[in-house]
């Protein structure tokens, strides 16, 4: 493999593509899994049509056409997977006039739950890149419109005089401050101790700031920057503000104090926002960020980041130039997507939040298709891409938004025209009437605004790029107790359901403009809710026949009975397989199948309810921030050592009702088994298995003091709706 990739490469070569080896054999195997599946719907409708439990095999058809579905959208995903390769050293030889210019977008929201030390950070690693610094403009985004995050990037703006050169100088890697100087494989001279004392300074003047809730004027140490916090007045509130634009660094006169290095541009941005006029989330706060960058700099490329994703490799711009320059794909290349990785994990991962299969897994798969779809952050797009598709470029209102415009060269961002048009475009009414949202920009109308946009794209006949190099591009935040993690996935699966019951459902409008394995690759994220349904029926149905010694499936005398065997070891060992094989770990994997349980009784099911709901006009949903601030520290303790915290939240009554009925079916089923000899193997077998994934629910509602365990009345409601479901069994078995 390494030998074959050398001598493809001849020194101009920029990037390389690899398909994977499991692909004969997953192709292969597909087609018996298939068959296998056919069999299985024979077997459905011949006894739906012979035999007098309607109801039940019903059911289990539905569950298991669901489940056939989603093992088709990941054949789909597992057809032509690919790994790539990229040089950047060879981009990088390149002469500095040739780079292209680059705007950052850093969205963030709430001072809380985002610590603004945390955005400093994010900016400072992203502004230290190495990149001809007259050529890098970073633009943060804040929808919380909060005087303390503006204190912060000032503060931000001053530090980064003394720790651009000093990266740059000493070519340092970790370019966020803080986890440099919270690292202990560095050696530090005076220099580094003097940049970490100033750090701890600015560190301790911001969170005296925010903890202190206001900007004190004896903290505000740029005299030119006085005036600005007078914008908050007493009638400003997050929902109801002017707009605020202050560009707090301009790399046309800003440099250290050698005057050796110039400084990147740095903006602070929060639009206008009004009770009355939707502000459309973070996919609104983008094409604010779209258009104030369109009317300052107008890069022609794009990067997109989460507040809470650092640069963890300063070369990571110049490696996705590798594809977006491209002469041979740039034309139609609408984004290169890396992929989201995340600091401070558990060690096997408790609640699978590294995304294995989203972040990894999926993404091979689509790239070597159409192109991975896009996850919000950590994204270079080419600025093209956002206005209609590869042929067609969409009319805007105005000229001076234009893509690819060319600026007037003597046309300072800080020239009062330049500005006052920025403040016009960030305006809340400024979308009325126009594209934005729908033909341009990021797309409105899912909660998964990044899935969404990403798909338009990919509709509109863009391609994509993976590039997942071996040290990670970008680090982010993971939520650490389980309400938080099923809540964000409640979040994203709501969106998702926007997007797979609308008219543009990549089931039909997305095999239509993407083809079939695109499409369907894309369905898998889209029914993501869908799962909930035959993880239900999975977790009582059988049980409750198990209770009433009543069998559903296939006795283990009977041949069809290997039929459920093959498939279900199939499906589990291609998940198991995929997992390892780009590089997880098998404890890892275990958990990512618990979490897929969990989440199924949690985030889908509630999901599912939510939508409902708001589709008959019952209830609304917002985009609920996953917080960001760990404080607890007991809990940060149960994390580390992998104890689950539920917490006391009505989202784990399914989950708790599922735990008891197993166990009880379990305990019944074995009786059964000793007492009569002969017993329900498969029903007893998925019990089984699912008590081995409850241990941890066990232990939560019997065993546990502390604050992480089930509430006691979550634990005896779901012991009244388990009576209920033995009792209401009686109908359905007798
Ligand atoms: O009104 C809003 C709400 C959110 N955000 C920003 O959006 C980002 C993502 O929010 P977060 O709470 O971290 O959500 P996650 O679920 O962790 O984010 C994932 O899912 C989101 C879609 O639900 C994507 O936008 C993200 O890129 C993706 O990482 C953060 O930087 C926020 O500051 C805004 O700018 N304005
Ligand atoms: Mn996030």
């Amino acid at each position: 493999m390494e030998a074959h990739r050398k001598h493809s490469v001849d020194g101009t070569t920029l990037h390389t593509c690899h398909p994977c080896r499991r692909t004969i054999l997953y192709r292969i195997y597909a087609i018996f899994h298939t068959c296998g599946i056919v069999a299985l719907m024979y077997l459905h409708v011949n006894s739906l049509l012979t035999a007098k439990t309607t109801l039940i095999t019903s059911l289990l058809l539905l569950s298991d056409v669901v489940l056939a579905f989603m093992w088709a959208t990941s054949a789909s995903l597992r057809f032509n997977p690919v790994h790539r390769s990229e040089y950047p050293e060879v981009y990088a030889a390149k002469p500095e006039e040739e780079f292209p210019k680059l705007d950052v977008f850093i969205c963030t929201a709430d001072p809380y739950k985002e610590p603004p030390m945390m955005v400093v950070n994010t900016a400072l690693s992203v502004m230290a890149y190495d990149y001809p610094s007259d050529k890098l403009s970073v633009y943060v985004s804040d929808d919380g419109g909060s005087s303390l995050t503006l204190f912060a990037l000032m503060e931000a703006a001053k530090f980064s005089k003394n720790w651009l050169p000093f990266c740059k100088k000493n070519n340092v890697q970790d370019r966020s401050p803080e986890v440099y100087f919270s690292s202990k494989s560095y050696s530090w001279d005076d220099e580094a101790e003097n940049l970490k004392m100033m750090y701890e300074d600015m560190k301790s003047r911001v969170e005296h700031v925010v903890d202190s809730g206001k900007v004190e004027t004896e903290f505000i140490t740029c005299d030119h920057f006085r005036g600005v916090f007078e914008l908050w007045t007493h009638k400003f509130t997050r929902h109801d503000h002017p707009t605020i634009i202050q560009v707090l660094q301009n790399s046309e006169t800003d440099m250290d104090d050698t005057k050796e290095y110039t400084m990147p541009n740095l903006m602070y941005v929060s639009r206008e926002k009004s009770k009355v006029s939707p502000h459309h989330f973070k996919a609104g706060a983008l094409n604010t960020l779209l258009r104030v960058s369109a009317v300052m700099t107008n890069s022609p490329i794009i990067l997109t980041l989460d507040c809470d994703m650092y640069s963890n490799d300063p070369s990571t711009p110049v490696r996705a130039l590798c594809y977006l320059t491209d002469p041979k794909i740039k034309s139609s290349l609408g984004f290169v997507q890396f992929p989201q990785k995340f600091q401070g994990l558990s060690k096997n991962d408790i609640y699978a939040c590294e995304y294995k299969r989203l972040f990894d897994i999926n993404m091979v798969g689509f790239d070597g298709l159409m192109g991975p779809n896009h996850v919000g952050t950590g994204c270079f797009f080419n600025r093209r891409a956002l206005y209609g598709p590869p042929s067609n470029l969409i009319l805007l209102e105005m000229d001076e938004l234009k893509p690819n415009r060319n600026k007037d060269n003597n046309n300072s961002i800080k020239a009062p025209d330049v500005l006052a048009l920025a403040h016009n475009v960030a305006g809340c009414i400024y979308e009325h009437n126009t594209n934005w949202g729908s033909k341009i920009g990021f797309r409105y109308g899912s909660l998964v605004e990044d899935y969404y946009t990403g798909y338009s794209l990919h509709c509109e006949g863009w391609r994509s790029i993976f590039c997942s190099p071996k040290r990670a591009a970008f680090c982010g935040d993971v939520p650490k107790s389980l309400i938080d993690v099923v809540s964000q996935q409640k979040r994203w699966a709501i969106g998702l359901l926007e997007v797979s019951i609308s008219r543009y459902s990549p089931i039909t409008y997305g095999v239509k403009s993407m083809g079939l394995l695109m499409g369907v690759g894309y369905c898998q994220y889209a029914f993501w809710a869908f799962w909930s349904i035959p993880l239900i029926v999975y977790a009582f149905l059988p049980q409750l026949a198990l209770l009433y010694g009543v069998s559903v499936f296939p006795k283990s005398s009977n041949p069809w009975f290997w039929l459920y065997i093959f498939l279900f070891l199939g499906a589990y060992a291609q998940d198991l397989l995929d997992f390892v094989l780009e590089g997880g770990s098998y404890g890892g994997w275990w958990n990512d199948q618990r979490m897929w349980m969990i989440r199924g009784f949690t985030s889908f099911l509630f999901g599912f309810i939510e939508f409902t709901l708001k589709a008959l006009n019952l209830s609304t949903h917002g985009f609920s921030l996953t917080s960001k601030a760990n404080d607890d520290e007991e809990q940060s303790k149960r994390y580390e050592q992998e104890i689950f915290d539920f917490g006391p939240s009505f989202m784990f009554l399914p989950m708790t009702t599922v735990a008891i009925v197993n166990l009880l079916a379990l305990v019944w089923g074995l009786y059964g088994l000793f007492a009569w000899g002969e017993g329900l193997v498969l029903e007893l077998m998925i019990a089984t298995f699912a008590v081995v994934n409850c241990l941890p629910i066990y232990e939560a509602m019997l065993l546990r003091k502390d604050d992480g365990k089930l509430s006691k009345s979550v634990c005896f409601l779901a012991a009244i709706l388990t009576l209920g479901l033995i009792l209401s069994g009686y109908f359905f078995f007798k």
